[in-house]
């Protein structure tokens, strides 16, 4: 039998999606799917978390500025094109379904020249570079808003298709029940602030969290996840915290779906993933993007284009330090009516099942 081959990985907003739609497939399709990604990349925890199958290529970084470390990843690149396509051939791959990030490139390459279909999924409101190379070679682009399709010429985007962004069927069904026992806090049943950085975590909110927390934890009980980076600041900041209202953790994996849905209100990055998830929990939340000093600035763009809906609110460093933060979000959390207003908001962005489409999708290519 043949198999389905899922590719992505970098970060966690290249591998989540891909589990999401990876969830929907038939179960025998399931059985049939093998992941490639790095060697060292997050994605290879994240699968093999999941019983995946998985094999790792040998991949170089694409950078957008000079650096003789592209010389060597040239190189990387083209090992990871002969590997991919050794391991496209030994299964007899029948689909590949690329979820972005680096690795991603010289699969789909691999898929194209091994004559494998490709579906590749962009999750920002503007595509990345890995998208960018990838498109011409798939046969179908999933895009999460209608106007993303204008980044692509006339004749990709007859390829194009809107599917939105997947988000994994526990965001759906989680329940706020327990979900504080889950970080370890007794529920007093006030309101609960979830301070998340995405997966590889933010030092900025970590920053801000750190200055702030004796009032944060007079209004509410907060929840911290730090990124790796930050685990050692946690016991520090827990020790200005109001005793028995703060938790932090360097990252979360089944307690990240209760969590949201308990949270009244959620102080994020707007990575496309964390976005999605929000909107399908219905969550309020104070976007804060990565700058475009410090990226391609796609965080600045999903957080414009989620706060239109009215469903968050934007805060950028130049509207002031951590003190500015701890208003906006006394301000919402005094306010009930409005939190309620960005909820209904939130959820009707989230729209249809997203992994759901991909995977229909996916069925109908392979048939
Ligand atoms: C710094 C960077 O390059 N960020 C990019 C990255 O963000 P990042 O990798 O943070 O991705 P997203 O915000 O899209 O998603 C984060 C994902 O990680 C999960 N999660 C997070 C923390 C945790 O402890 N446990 C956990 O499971 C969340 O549930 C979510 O599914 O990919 C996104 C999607 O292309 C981009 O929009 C972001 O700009």
């Amino acid at each position: 039998m043949s198999t389905i081959v899922f590719t992505g990985g970098g970060t966690g907003g290249h591998v989540y999606p891909g589990l999401a739609v990876y969830r929907e497939l038939p179960r025998e399709q399931q059985e049939r799917v093998l992941w490639i990604g790095s060697r060292r990349g997050i994605e290879r925890g994240i699968v093999g978390d999941q019983g995946i199958r998985y094999r790792a290529i040998p991949t170089g970084k694409l950078r957008r500025y000079f650096d003789l470390q592209n010389f060597l990843d040239l190189f990387r690149v083209a090992a990871g094109f002969f590997a991919a396509f050794w391991i496209l051939k030994r299964e007899g791959a029948r689909l590949v379904f690329s979820k972005g990030g680096f690795v991603a490139v010289p699969v789909v390459a691999a898929a194209r020249v091994a004559g494998v279909p490709v579906v590749i999924h962009e999750s920002d409101a503007d595509p990345g570079l890995a998208t960018r190379l990838t498109a011409p070679l798939a046969q179908v682009i999933c895009l999460p808003y209608e106007e993303s399709i204008q980044a692509f010429s006339p004749s990709l985007q007859k390829r194009a298709v809107v599917t939105g962004n997947p988000v994994r069927e526990e965001f759906f069904s989680a329940s706020a029940q327990d979900a504080l026992s889950l970080a370890g806090l007794h529920d007093e049943g006030g309101p609960v602030v979830f301070v998340t950085g995405g997966s590889l975590g933010a030092r900025q909110l970590n920053q801000y969290v750190g200055e702030q927390i004796g009032p944060l934890t007079e209004m509410a009980t907060v929840i911290h996840q730090t990124g790796e980076h930050g685990a050692d600041m946690i016991q520090e900041i827990a020790a200005a915290a109001r005793p028995g209202r703060y938790a932090g953790f360097p990252s979360l994996s089944g307690e990240f779906a209760p969590l949201l849905r308990r949270s009244d209100l959620v102080i994020c990055r707007a990575g496309a993933g964390s976005i999605w998830e929000l909107a399908v929990t219905g969550t309020p939340a104070v976007l804060v993007p990565l700058s475009s000093a410090s990226s391609r600035g796609d965080q600045e763009r999903n957080a414009a284009r989620y706060a239109a809906s009215g469903a968050a609110l934007v805060f950028s460093e130049d509207q002031g330090g951590s003190e500015a933060l701890l208003l906006m979000v006394q301000t919402l959390l005094q306010d009930p009516a409005r939190r309620e207003s960005m909820a209904r908001a939130a959820r009707a962005f989230a729209g249809d099942n997203s992994a759901r489409s991909i995977a229909g999708i996916i069925g109908r290519i392979i048939e």
